[in-house]
């Protein structure tokens, strides 16, 4: 799959503009319809939630619909459907991400509130600005656990910082007293761990850190004031729990970065065989993420396990942009709860508020245009 950074490349298809659409992807050849073009094996984070973990095989996703999976690592917080996918899992973390996995579990344990907290996102969405102050401020209390942790900062040759004032102190007590939310946290730890795991040449599962940097970035990632003051104390928790050898991993610069991928790139894990009607996690495959979405997608795209695999749907044209659906869970038509086709109106207000964009597709630009001369 090409080189270490940037978009992917192959022999099917090529990374150009799209016009309204930042970079899009487009066949290079003739594709006859069911043609496999990418199957994308990079997954490079991800988070399964919480309620979900007995019963998702935290390797292949293998869903066990309410039944608990057979292979229980309740230390680290796993669960396998096999023991040879734990064998596999194993193949993908050393001993320092195992213990860093033990040490956020028994945190999680120790410190999750007891019901989670009513889901919908409360008032607006953090202006860039507030998200950047949040984030400072943040760094100002880092220091001060750092500091603790690594005795002065860690770096001989770097000046101690200033003694912390009995305020700084006490807002980071009241920071790392504050209940920390499991799959914020769980998120934030797979971050670290790709970026570690990226330095390592012998991790099976090391993706090069530089193709989630590469992604288009969403500035204002976080949906709530809220979201934004767990993702804030879930960095200070792991820098205050993880072995200090993951310090350097634990940075705004790596996690504020992964967040501001996350928005626009992920893609859903849900269940196989039931038109995804469960839920359970999200992930980042970066080389599937320059495919753009449209109403009336060409691609299909299928989930295999830790995979996404996406072919043909139909006979493309060399020079054609590929498409896929971003909504639900890829399949070409948007339906309501009662199983009607949403309209135009309905559809472009679904994925500028869930996906940031208004939709410059094909099916969108006519029916627009009729709705507007009807
Ligand atoms: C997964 S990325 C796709 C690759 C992206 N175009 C790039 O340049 O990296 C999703 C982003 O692409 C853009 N996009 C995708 N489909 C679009 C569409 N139908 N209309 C307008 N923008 C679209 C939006 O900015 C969206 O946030």
């Amino acid at each position: 799959m090409g080189s270490n950074t940037g978009p992917p490349s192959g022999r099917l298809f090529t990374i150009d503009d799209a016009p309204g659409a930042g970079r899009g992807v487009f066949a290079s050849r003739d594709l006859a319809a069911g043609k496999t073009v990418l199957v994308a094996n990079d997954l490079s984070v991800h988070v399964l939630f919480r309620e979900y973990r007995g019963e998702i095989c935290h390797n292949c996703f293998a869903y066990g619909f309410g039944a608990k999976q057979p292979v229980k690592d309740a230390d680290h917080g796993l669960a396998f459907c096999s023991e040879q996918c734990q064998r596999l899992f194993a193949l993908q973390s050393d001993e320092l991400c195992m213990t860093a996995r033990a040490a956020v579990e028994k945190l999680i344990r120790r410190r999750a509130p007891s019901s989670q907290p009513n889901d919908t996102p409360q008032g607006p969405r953090p202006t860039p600005e507030e998200i950047g102050s949040a984030w400072e401020i943040a760094d100002i209390q880092t220091t001060l656990i750092r500091g603790g942790r690594l005795g002065t900062p860690g770096r001989p040759n770097v000046p101690p910082p200033p003694p912390a004032t009995k305020a700084a102190l006490r807002g980071l007590q009241r920071a790392l007293s504050t209940p920390v939310a499991p799959d914020v946290i769980s998120f934030l730890l797979a971050a670290v761990l790709a970026n570690y795991n990226s330095y390592q040449i012998a991790a099976a599962s090391a993706v090069p850190w530089a193709r989630l940097q590469d992604l288009e970035d969403d500035p204002a990632p976080y949906l709530s004031a809220r979201e934004l003051d767990e993702y804030i104390a879930a960095y200070l928790h792991l820098l205050a729990t993880l072995p200090v050898a993951l310090l350097p991993f634990v940075s705004r610069t790596i996690l504020h970065a992964t967040k501001s991928r996350e928005t626009y790139n992920s893609f859903g894990i849900r269940s196989l065989d039931d038109e995804g009607v469960e839920f359970f996690g999200y992930g980042v495959w970066p080389s599937a993420s320059y495919f753009n979405h449209s109403c009336g997608p060409n691609l299909a795209r299928k989930r295999d396990g830790r995979a996404w695999v996406f072919s043909a749907g139909r006979d493309i044209k060399a020079g054609e942009q590929l498409y896929i659906s971003y909504v639900n869970g890829g399949t070409s038509e948007l339906c309501s709860s009662s199983g009607e086709v949403v309209g135009w109106k309905d559809r472009a207000g679904l994925l500028k508020k869930t996906w940031g964009f208004d939709c410059v597709c094909q099916k969108c630009k006519q029916e627009a245009l009729s709705y507007v001369t009807s």
